[in-house]
């Protein structure tokens, strides 16, 4: 799955070329194929930078980004933005739902750049609900959801397009308690039912408990893995 070594990523952070910030500073990881992990560390240690990276949103200043074999630090843009449509599903914040489409319609329309038949999508896109908990509420607008539901819908867009792997950033951030619990269950069946390889920045703590694995993020390095006890983790490294 991924299999990072050396990445480094700078920002520049003033006027002078010698104004840099180093988010990330010679990150080396490495996911197997259905390991979950949660990364964890203060507020800007890296956690969103590296989940952009891993998402293929941004490329490293330096060091390599293999998923499956392939850089994504060096890919062609034109295959990167291929791999990234058919292999990660991603909420990393940056898109809100539609407010003028219906939850289902919102998760139908992330399966555009795949070009299926439109009764395939509708169809998948209610599957995809399913799998979250909102097959009561698939034709209701984002404003007629909570917060909680909201998050969910983002999360099966995601989903929908069958990613080889799922990257979240801060997916129980704001919600009241009910409703986080509801996203660390969803995250805690996708961990250990399905098996998919679900990557998650968080400082929740009882949702990176429910992780098959942490990662402990501090100034751009990764001070920590650890291999989380007592659930089923499944042998899982
Ligand atoms: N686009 C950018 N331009 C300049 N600096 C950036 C950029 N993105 C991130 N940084 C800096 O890189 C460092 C790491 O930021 P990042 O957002 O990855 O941390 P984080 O652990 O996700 O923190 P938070 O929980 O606050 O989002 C911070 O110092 C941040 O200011």
């Amino acid at each position: 799955m991924y299999h990072l070594t050396g990445v480094t990523k700078c920002y520049r952070s003033g006027r002078q070329e010698e104004d840099v910030v180093r988010a990330l500073d010679g990150v080396g990881l490495y996911v197997e194929d259905g390991g979950g992990l949660a990364v964890q560390g203060p507020a800007g240690a890296g956690k969103s930078t590296l989940l952009r990276i891993l998402g293929g949103l941004e490329r490293p200043t330096r060091g390599s980004v293999e998923l499956d074999g392939t850089d994504l630090a060096t890919v062609t843009e034109c295959r990167l933005a291929r791999i990234r449509a058919e292999s990660i599903g991603t909420v990393l914040g940056e898109d809100e739902l539609a407010p003028g489409l219906t939850a289902r319609q919102n998760v139908a329309g992330a399966l555009v750049p795949l070009r299926l038949r439109p009764a395939d999508c509708w169809e998948l896109a209610g599957e995809a609900l399913a799998e979250v908990g909102l097959s009561d509420q698939q034709g209701l607008f984002p404003r007629e959801l909570d917060e909680g539901a909201r998050r969910r819908v983002a999360l099966a867009r995601a989903l929908v397009k069958r990613p080889t792997v799922l990257l979240a950033d801060q997916p129980t951030a704001g919600l009241d308690a009910d409703a986080r619990e509801g996203v660390a269950d969803l995250f805690a069946r996708l961990w250990s039912e399905r098996r998919l390889s679900c990557i998650v920045a968080t400082e929740d703590e009882a949702l990176a408990r429910r992780a098959p694995r942490r990662a402990t993020l501090s100034a751009g390095r990764v001070t920590a893995i650890t291999r989380c006890a007592g659930r089923d983790a499944g042998g899982h490294h």
